[in-house]
């Protein structure tokens, strides 16, 4: 094998959004992060791959303090995780969205009152103040206002998909968290989703962590590719460095990728 891309694919001198540090996490005798390291700086979009079971939804979840790993640093915007009084900790929650993968809606709740649930909860706005900003949301996901009163069961996938995150971008999050984004959707559906994120992330800037299966929506998203394999982080590189690594798990992940990418060469060789 050669030698594992650890090098920090980010400019110098931008501050890491996301630091972990030698996170160890356990479940009983399943050991599923084992000394791992990875840090993660403003404005990337990190796609951060591994098998089934290796650990990537679990690293989200210490990201956003749902979990905590039996040893090592979760730092967010510069600060230990869990620093701070409540009121400190509640503030650096609030600097982070996040979509799971079955980041199911209130189905008892329409539409607007999904997205205006982060805003209710912080307990300072008016009615009508909610009412408008669940309309610019709505319209920040390409929904059409009339939609802000169905309730969930009436949405098609890619419309959950679109709430949810409205609903994850109500707070205006400097860091947004990703699990399975496209997963369920249907090509065009993911397409769009897709171009979303990433007017999304040049418009507003945002830091972006990516779980995801999905060749596509990594090679159009991602800046950088974070490899969790062996209970740790193995790479951490550009898509093109990470191709290029001999390793068990990017060849087999990567396999549709590089013969499509060894296709096209070659027809643009002939
Ligand atoms: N709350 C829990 N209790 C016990 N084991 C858990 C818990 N959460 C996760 N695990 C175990 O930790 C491991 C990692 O799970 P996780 O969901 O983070 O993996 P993943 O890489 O996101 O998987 P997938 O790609 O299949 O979604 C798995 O073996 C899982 O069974």
């Amino acid at each position: 094998m050669s030698a594992p891309v650890l090098d920090d694919p980010a400019p110098a001198g931008r501050d890491a959004v996301v630091r972990l540090e030698g996170i160890v996490t356990r479940f009983g005798r399943n050991v599923v992060h084992e000394g791992l390291d990875l840090s993660i700086h403003a404005g990337e979009i990190v796609a951060l791959v591994g098998g089934s079971g290796s650990g990537k939804t679990t690293l989200l979840r210490h990201v956003i303090g749902l979990t905590r790993p039996a040893a090592g640093g979760v730092e967010v915007f510069g600060e230990a995780l869990d620093a701070g009084g409540a009121a400190e900790r509640l503030a650096r929650q609030r600097r982070m969205g996040v979509l799971f993968q079955h980041g199911a809606l209130f189905s008892a709740f329409s539409v607007a009152q999904n997205i205006a649930f982060p805003l209710r909860e912080l307990g300072v706005m008016s009615r009508q103040e909610i009412d408008r900003l669940v309309a610019l949301k709505l319209e920040m996901v390409e929904m059409e206002a009339a939609h802000a009163l169905l309730m969930p069961a009436e949405l098609s996938g890619g419309m959950v998909k679109r709430v949810a995150l409205a609903r994850a971008l109500a707070l205006e999050p400097e860091l947004l968290l990703l699990d399975e984004p496209t997963a369920g959707l249907d090509p065009d559906r993911s397409a769009s989703f897709i171009r979303l994120i990433r007017a999304l992330h040049r418009e507003l800037g945002l830091t972006v962590v990516l779980v995801t299966h999905d060749l596509d929506t990594l090679a159009q998203m991602a800046t950088s590719v974070a490899v969790l394999a062996e209970r740790r982080i193995v790479s951490h590189a550009s898509l093109d460095e990470t191709l290029a690594l001999d390793h068990p798990f990017v060849a087999r992940f990567f396999r549709g990728l590089q013969a499509r990418r060894s296709r096209s060469n070659g027809a643009g060789a002939g």
